[in-house]
């Protein structure tokens, strides 16, 4: 489960001033619902992820995640979480099975439970032919499997993905998407932040549309497209800023 409340976030930048880059940011994802975070660029979705993954501060507000507050258990949010961001790194010199076990031990998990996990990750991923190879010689779909399964490898209750299939050709970004559709499934609490609207369509229970900071729509897909009065997902993401910036 998480309950964002009225979280905030402002960056100070020595040429651009103060940046609000989240502004009074509130919404709840239940477990076994994928909540979409959709935005254009510079809208605040990476910020909102990182504050609730606890990788940043919120400058007000809070959030709860998996019952565990952001700003008083960051340590017990951070066991119970896995985040992919874009920065999500691999050590060139490990192979993606190296990799899933040393984030394993990190979470501190046992020998016997890294590989069950990595058994299961790479099955469910589809990562065998690859899992011995070093991550210096992956393509970019290979090097985002890896990163997913490091990410989730001690099976968190809330996952986190931060535009997960960015770059990736059309068969790895389904296998991607298949992959999250199955953890809501297994009854995790999924945010996934996106521009790619098929992606909507497919995986979101509720969709959050967040522009300048600020959450100016949120509802299912189908509540959207009811409430603007267009079936196609990207006239309601144009109208939903549009009235925005009016407002
Ligand atoms: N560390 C930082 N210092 C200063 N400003 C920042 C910092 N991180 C983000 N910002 C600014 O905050 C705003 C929101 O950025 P954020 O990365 O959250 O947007 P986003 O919706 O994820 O965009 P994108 O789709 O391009 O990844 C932007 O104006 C960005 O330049």
């Amino acid at each position: 489960m998480i309950n964002a409340r009225n979280l905030s976030k402002v960056f100070h930048d020595k040429k651009r001033g103060a940046i609000r880059a989240v502004d009074d940011v509130s919404f709840t994802c239940e477990p076994g619902r994928i909540y979409g975070l959709l935005g254009a660029n510079g809208a605040g979705k990476t910020t909102t992820l990182r504050l609730l993954a606890t990788l940043l501060r919120p400058t007000a507000g809070t959030a709860t995640v998996a019952g565990f507050d952001v700003l008083a258990e960051p340590a017990k949010v951070r066991a119970h979480v896995g985040f992919l961001g874009a920065s999500t790194a691999l050590y060139a010199r490990l192979t993606a099975r190296e990799m899933i076990a040393y984030f394993g031990r990190l979470n501190g998990l046992s020998d016997a439970a890294v590989r069950a996990r990595t058994q299961l990750l790479a099955d469910q991923l589809g990562m065998h032919e690859f899992l011995d190879r070093r991550c210096d010689k992956f393509s970019t779909g290979m090097k985002q499997k890896t990163s997913i399964a490091r990410t989730l490898v001690h099976d968190p209750a809330v996952m986190i993905f931060d535009e997960p299939t960015l770059g990736l050709d059309v068969m790895t970004a389904r296998a991607i998407v298949k992959f999250v559709r199955e953890c809501r499934d297994r009854g995790k609490t999924v945010i996934y932040s996106t521009h790619v609207m098929s992606e909507v369509e497919k995986l979101c229970d509720k969709v959050g549309i967040i522009h300048d900071g600020k959450l100016c729509a949120e509802g299912t897909p189908a509540e959207l497209r009811t409430r603007y009065g267009e079936q196609d997902l990207e006239e309601v993401f144009v109208k939903a800023v549009g009235t925005e910036e009016a407002a």
